[in-house]
């Protein structure tokens, strides 16, 4: 490729862990770290952990597995705050961006969250992403799951900068929500990362087409780490980690085993998309603020 061609390309390589979750915390943070350490070694800049990488993904497991998220760097105990202090480890010693998946996060009122953190390559926190629709759904034959029985809603958009991109961070069903991703186009981001744990009924009928769906809406990259399926689980995840385009094309994805999964994105591509078909120019909010939702 001439010099020129290359000029306006801004690479990042991406690294989806999807890791194998049971119910020993201790092990599964284990894994969680030596998969961010196999990812740096073939170069990813950016790695991403899945949704719930500490523990079960069950409601009544979450309180269990909850941990309190130190304020402040000083604060950080790795006796107390295990996640926490694994995440800013693997970071800082893989010198990597990390977004690490979530993990069930207690506050001072006892309260828990679905929580996502996102370490420098210095071990900063950078952010914190807490989930901000909850998974409350039933689909009878097919599967029903309440997270708000024992989870809090967070009420944040989350971005993060590097010096790639701004970067949005999601947790698993918020994907559903076309808003939430519009917000994060608009504030600036090429990049939006969902830590997620769809299942084997809404998995194959939705997991692909919306991040397709949000990739080409918003004419951004979006990229999904899920964890592996665990036979012995009662919640069998759908795995299918991803990197979509924000063509939407599908650049790297897998089945549902432990693997990780990699792609080597040029952040200019989402700069020509948008040059190519300026949506954000030709949208019609005069139009769309006319209409006053009908009552159903
Ligand atoms: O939206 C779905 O179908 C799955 C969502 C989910 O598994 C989650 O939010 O953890």
């Amino acid at each position: 490729m001439s010099v020129a061609a290359d000029a306006g390309k801004k690479l990042l390589k991406l690294a989806m862990c999807q890791v194998m979750v049971g119910t020993d915390k201790v092990a599964n943070l284990a894994s969680a770290r030596k998969a961010v350490q196999e990812a740096a070694s073939k170069g990813a800049q950016l790695i991403s952990l899945p949704e719930c990488f500490n523990s079960p993904y069950a409601t009544d497991q979450f309180p269990v597995y909850a941990e309190e998220i130190p304020a402040s760097a000083s604060e950080l105990d790795a006796e107390k705050h295990p996640s926490t202090a694994m995440l800013v480890e693997a970071a800082k010693e893989s010198k990597v961006f990390l977004v690490g998946g979530s993990f069930p996060e207690k506050d001072a009122e006892g309260k828990v969250y679905n929580t996502c953190l996102v370490i420098s390559p210095e071990g900063e926190v950078l952010a914190k992403h807490r989930k901000v629709h909850l998974f409350d759904i039933d689909v009878p034959g097919g599967v029903t799951f309440k997270e708000s029985d024992t989870l809090s809603a967070g009420d944040q958009v989350t971005v993060f900068d590097t010096p790639y991109c701004k970067v949005g961070v999601g947790i698993c069903y918020d994907i559903r929500f076309a808003e939430y991703a519009m917000l994060l186009r608009q504030q600036g981001c090429k990049l939006i990362v969902w830590p997620g744990a769809f299942n084997t009924t809404t998995g194959p009928a939705h997991w692909e087409l919306l991040q397709r769906a949000r990739a080409v809406d918003n004419q951004l990259f979006c990229a999904t780490a899920s964890p592996a399926r665990n036979p012995d689980s009662k919640y069998q995840a759908w795995g299918h980690s991803s990197i979509i385009s924000p063509w939407g094309e599908v650049l790297a994805t897998t089945e549902h085993d432990a693997d990780i999964v990699y792609a080597e994105i040029d952040l200019g591509r989402a700069d020509e998309v948008r040059t190519n078909i300026p949506i954000s120019k030709q949208v019609r909010t005069d139009v769309y603020s006319q209409v006053k939702p009908a009552a159903n």
